[in-house]
């Protein structure tokens, strides 16, 4: 699937890996909407996961990548949202599964307990999945509640 625009969000934990993913998808010509924050300065991960999910469902961007600390916090608040299927992605494995059995539309990475080089990698597998559809179309049908 061509990627279109990837949304970005990150608490301060997170920052770091958040501009390193930046960098790296724009290399790759990827266009990035980044919804904060901006620094290292603590911050609240809700203050940008909203944005970004809301992002995701208004379709102004095709697909999220959420970063904090252990990657849960931004993680839970993403999929608060009724449109997103938001995955706590903290291998390459884990990643794949998120998109072909789970059409996940935000990877979400633990800054903190992940390489920057694995990060990418995770990431690089998001991209690249395609969802498989079939017994997991319906299943995903059956999540909202
Ligand atoms: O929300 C989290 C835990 O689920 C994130 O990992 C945060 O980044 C973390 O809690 C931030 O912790 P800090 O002590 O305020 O840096």
């Amino acid at each position: 699937m061509k990627v279109n625009t990837i949304g970005l969000a990150a608490d301060h934990a997170g920052f770091e890996l958040k501009e390193i993913l930046k960098t790296y998808l724009l290399d790759k010509g990827i266009d990035c909407k980044d919804f904060g924050t901006y620094s290292v300065q603590s911050s609240d991960y809700p203050d940008y996961a909203h944005p970004l999910a809301t992002a995701v469902e208004n379709s102004e961007v095709q697909w999220g990548i959420s970063v904090c600390g252990s990657g849960n916090g931004i993680n839970m608040t993403v999929n608060k949202h009724a449109g997103i299927r938001a995955a706590l992605c903290w291998n390459k494995e884990i990643s794949e599964l998120a998109r072909s059995h789970n059409n996940a539309n935000i990877c979400s990475l633990p800054a903190r307990f992940i390489s920057n080089d694995d990060a990418k990698e995770i990431v690089d597998i998001f991209l690249n999945t395609d969802f498989e559809g079939g017994r997991h179309q319906r299943r995903i049908e059956k999540i909202p509640c």
